[in-house]
């Protein structure tokens, strides 16, 4: 039966979750097992055995094989197999969203969109390698120089659980496209669903084992990014995790893509479209359950706007429907697993202590239906009363927590928005559209939205400041994150020698 036929409660993985050499595999050593669940029901659907040495290095040498066959190719032939691997992607959307729903929790309707942005983006590299160029320099004397853009070799990508398919898809789709090979390896918490990419990369033609999994945690990716034959990392994860993978790739100086967390500002003016600020807020906090790296979680309100806003934002948060992710009109699933569910609820216990505001949600949330009673849900919160020194409004709770906070002038919001270590994204909401331009260009933040939150166009480069990490995914900027310029000097002349 077609995957995406199936109901919550009945998925279970049979087949091995590495891959090598265009097929999957059974690692040949291991260090240690791993369990993966379904969140709406708390079951365990893998238990896998996490690479070891033997396994990463022959993934990477597996890549190595294959990078000297693509890397040879021509852009419009990379292009072609790129392109048909969007389609077969795109011909089983629905059941490449149900395994991500089935394993991360997110509503069906959500995992649909982010397998949309999955396929749009091997579309975009697709077209951008056909067309990718050095330059003609011309020197005295009808000499010449010319830039190569060349491959690095053997990438790899480290991905998170919040958007397991579409991280593996935003790092591999630009690397191929730029003629590497790649070495993935997921959260441990959601394995499965790049295995369903490796397999439609090699049925589009890439060579067998241009595109490899491993599976593990911490110690399988640091043999990864240790390895002496890894040309560079792309990373997605937290703050803490990130530093140690530069740290280690300082060591090779392998170059590093770190895409880490964030605590983001949105800022609503009082001459905003206040449904769409409204919307803009759920936008902001609700998707996959609060856990979005870019989240603009401090809400920032101008004062006299205060309490429609708020009133409006608690009337559509109540309204979200919480429950079978799998079920059509769900728009909140379970989040990621139990121990993430307390951490998310002790914020918000933390939040009440501090002073804060429940105006609704903050509590688990079990669903009528019994199979979802192990499940890990909670109702959407928003806090208000907030202030700049609480937890709440400082750390990253990537959980569904918005705490509202108000300001009076444009100078105070932008100095308090900026006031974080991190520098993901930021969001303004205005109809002065002088404002709107003249607010993002102060914003210390690598993704800015006026007047809409959290959409993910491919087109548009993706990416952090400060310690919200450096690189770009998406836009045409992140070729030069896969690949390196070679320069060539040719003379036509006699050599002047100096000696
Ligand atoms: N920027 C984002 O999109 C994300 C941010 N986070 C934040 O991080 C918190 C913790 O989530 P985790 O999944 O534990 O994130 P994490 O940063 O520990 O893990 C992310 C990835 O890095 C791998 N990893 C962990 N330690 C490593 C090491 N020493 N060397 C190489 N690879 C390593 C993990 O196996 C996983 O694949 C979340 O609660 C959230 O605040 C989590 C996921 C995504
Ligand atoms: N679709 C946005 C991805 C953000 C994140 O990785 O958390």
């Amino acid at each position: 039966a077609p995957i995406a036929a199936m109901s919550t409660g009945t998925f279970v993985v049979s087949q091995p979750l590495n891959y090598r050499g265009g097929a999957r595999v059974e690692p040949v050593d291991a260090s240690g097992t791993e369990k993966a669940f379904e969140p709406a029901t708390g079951r365990v659907i893998a238990t896998f055995t996490c690479s070891g040495e033997k396994e990463v290095n022959l993934a990477v040498q597996d890549a190595k094989a294959a990078f000297k066959i693509w890397s040879k190719k021509s852009g419009m032939e990379r292009c072609r197999i790129l392109l048909e691997a969007a389609r077969i992607i795109r011909e089983r959307r629905d059941d490449i969203a149900t395994v991500e729903t089935i394993n991360n929790g997110k509503s069906i309707f959500e995992a649909r969109w982010d397998i949309d942005t999955s396929w749009q983006c091997l579309e975009y590299y697709a077209g951008l390698a056909g067309s990718m160029a050095g330059e003609h320099i011309q020197l005295p004397g009808g000499s010449f120089g010319y830039t190569r853009r060349e491959p690095l070799g053997v990438c790899v990508g480290i991905g998170a659980w919040n958007y397991p398919f579409q991280i593996a898809c935003w790092k591999s789709a630009p690397a191929l496209a730029c003629g590497n090979a790649m070495v993935f390896k997921p959260s441990p918490f959601t394995p499965v669903s790049v295995l369903l990419l490796a397999e439609i990369y090699t049925e589009a033609g890439v060579p067998p084992g241009l595109f490899n999994v491993v599976q593990g945690g911490a110690a399988t990716g640091q043999l990864l990014c240790q390895h002496r034959d890894v040309a560079k990392v792309s990373f997605t994860g937290s703050v803490p995790t990130g530093s140690k993978i530069m740290e280690m790739s300082a060591k090779g100086i392998k170059p590093v893509t770190l895409e880490l967390g964030g605590k983001s500002p949105l800022i609503i003016f009082s001459d905003c479209d206040l449904k769409n600020a409204a919307k803009g807020a759920l936008m902001a906090n609700f998707l996959t359950q609060g856990e979005v790296c870019c989240n603009g979680t401090r809400v920032f309100v101008q004062k006299d706007i205060l309490d429609q806003f708020t009133e409006e934002v608690v009337k559509q948060t109540q309204r979200i429907k919480i429950g079978d992710p799998l079920l059509e009109d769900t728009r909140m699933g379970p989040l990621i697993n139990r121990p993430h569910l307390e951490r998310v609820l002790g914020f918000v216990k933390v939040a009440k202590e501090q002073g804060a505001k429940v105006l609704c949600g903050g509590d688990i949330f079990v669903p009528e239906d019994p199979k979802l009673k192990d499940g890990y849900y909670m109702t959407p919160c928003v806090l208000t009363n907030c202030r700049d020194d609480m937890t709440c409004v400082k750390e990253e709770i990537f959980g569904p927590v918005m705490s509202i906070l108000s300001f009076d002038t444009e100078a105070e919001v932008l100095e308090r928005a900026n006031d974080t270590t991190f520098g993901l994204a930021a969001g303004v909401f205005t109809r002065d559209i002088q404002r709107a331009h003249r607010v993002v260009a102060e914003l210390q933040a690598g993704m800015c939205f006026i007047n809409n939150y959290n959409v993910s166009p491919v087109e548009l480069p993706f990416g952090g400041y400060k310690k919200s990490g450096f690189g770009r995914e998406n836009g045409r900027v992140t070729i030069e994150y896969y690949s390196q310029l070679k320069t060539v000097c040719v003379e036509m002349g006699d050599v002047e020698s100096a000696f």
